[in-house]
Order: C-alpha cells, then structure tokens, then sequence
C-alpha cells in the first residue's frame, strides 16, 4: 500500500480507515439516523447502499463535519473528528453529490488550486495529475476550460481532485447521479482502479443495486438504521437470498433499483 508523504507515518493496517460508532442524529424531531455504526476497512470498496432518504447523505454530513457528532462517535485511521479533527479531515477526500469544478477555470487550474488548499505546491500537484491521469484520454485536455467537458468527465475530474493529497479515504456521495450508462460504468471501474492502485479505501453511497460487484463489502442503510454489513456472499447467504438485490428486498422491504436491466440485481 502506497502512503502519502501528506499523511505522516503509516497507520496499523488494521486499524479501519473509517469507524462509524454508534451515531444518531435527528433534525428537530425527525431521527435521520438511529445507533448506526459500521466499519470501512483499509484498502477496501465499501457500498453504502440505501434507497432515498435512508440517511446517506445525514452520514457524509457528519463525516465532513458539516455537522457535529453529537452521539456516537466517528475516526478516521483512529482520529477521532470530534476530538482531532485536523488529522481525521487530511485523511479525507470527498466527492459530493452537487458539481463543485469551476467551470471557467480550467481542468488543470481546477486541480491545482484545490492541491493548493491541502499545501500541494504546484509542481507536485502537476506530477500527481500525471499519475492519475496516467491512462485518460482527459491528461491531453489539462488546458481546456472546464465547461468544455460532459457531465462524466466533469465528474472524473471531480475524483480526479479528492485524490489528490493522496487521502486514505474517500468518501463520494451517489457520484453516478444523472449520467448515462457508460459514464456510470466508466467511473466505477476508474475508482475501483484507484483504490486496487493506490490502496485507498473507498465509501460509495448509492441506491442503485447494479453499482455493487459481488467483492465488495456493504453497509445497507435503511430508516436511518443499519441492517446489514459484510462482504456480498455472506449478506445474501444470510438472508437465503438469490442476489444481493434480492438480500436487499428482503431486508429493507423496498426492491432494489437498478439503473440498467442486466444488473446484478
Ligand atoms: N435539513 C433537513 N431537515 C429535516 N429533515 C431532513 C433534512 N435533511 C434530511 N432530512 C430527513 O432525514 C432523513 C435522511 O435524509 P438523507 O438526505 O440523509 O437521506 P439520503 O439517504 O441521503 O437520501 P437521498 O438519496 O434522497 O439524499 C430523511 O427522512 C430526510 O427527509
């Protein structure tokens, strides 16, 4: 696993990337999230896989710190965001739902001011799009005003700038909302790329069955609670089911969305 010169010495492998510690959180009387606690190993694909309104975004919320902890407790590597929260947040790269490139800046000037932001000088953000980018056909469109892109790109570019201080997690928030089939499979198979390359650990929220690979681990959120946590086989083994969809059918109540029909759903 490749550390970051960004992020000091390297954790104990078996410390989780991400712990998530018995949290609640309620907007006035509404309870977004009940005693949810689950965990995101190093160097792992997890799905955080929930229909609308299950309290996906409330968590990356929390994580973010956009909002405190006020129950329950949240680490990074072991920082603990309500305690140290400068450590756990440089650990962190997020991708948000909503689009956040400056679309007159261009690809590059997008990249290397948010590199800026985590202390990157832009000599070393430049090496690091190089890397990245090593096989995108984006590396030859660096000069190009953002605006020029389409949504998948736009988005690509978007990972492209939460691993560039080299995070050892990632949090990304339904990241294929409103693209086309082969953007959502193209983003996919890049983050999976990235995490197998860089041993980064990766938590994707989705509400769509077909984005979960039968090697993942997943965390089913439903009503703000946790129902189910594990690698695939053991999840649908554990509900007698056929398919994760089906375990997640079973689980929830809800059938599982899809965004194609040949999904493993
Ligand atoms: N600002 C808010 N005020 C009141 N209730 C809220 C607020 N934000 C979210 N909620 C409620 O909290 C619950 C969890 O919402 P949240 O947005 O976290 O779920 P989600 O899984 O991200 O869903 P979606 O995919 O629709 O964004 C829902 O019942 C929602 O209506």
């Amino acid at each position: 696993m490749q550390d970051g010169k960004l992020n000091g010495p390297h954790p104990a492998d078996d410390l989780p990337a991400l712990a998530v510690e018995r949290v609640s959180h309620s907007y006035g009387q509404r309870k977004a999230l009940n005693d949810v606690s689950f965990t995101v190993p190093q160097g792992s694909f997890t799905a955080l896989l929930g229909p609308n309104g299950a309290g996906k975004s409330t968590l990356f919320s929390l994580i973010t710190r956009l909002f405190n902890v006020r129950h329950g407790a949240i680490r990074i590597l072991g920082f603990d965001l309500s305690k140290d929260p400068g450590e756990a947040l440089r650990r962190l790269g997020v991708v948000f739902q909503a689009r956040t490139l400056d679309l007159d800046l261009s690809i590059s000037q997008n990249l290397i001011y948010h590199a800026a932001l985590h202390g990157l000088p832009a000599s070393a953000a430049k090496t690091r799009i190089g890397e990245i980018l090593a096989t995108s056909e984006l590396r030859s469109r660096l000069k190009e005003k953002a605006r020029n892109l389409s949504g998948g790109q736009l988005r690509s570019i978007e990972i492209v700038r939460a691993f560039m201080h080299r995070p050892r997690l990632i949090l990304l928030d339904e990241p294929t909302v409103g693209l086309d089939v082969r953007s959502r499979a193209a983003i996919l198979s890049e983050v999976r790329r990235l995490v197998h390359e860089e041993g980064v650990s990766v938590l994707w929220a989705t509400h769509l069955i077909d984005e979960i690979d039968a090697g993942d681990r997943v965390v089913v959120l439903h009503q703000g609670e946790v129902l189910a946590e594990g690698f695939v086989p053991d999840i649908v083994a554990a509900q007698g089911a056929r398919s994760i969809g089906d375990a997640f059918t079973r689980l929830t109540g809800v059938r599982a969305k899809a965004a194609q029909p040949e999904g493993v759903a």
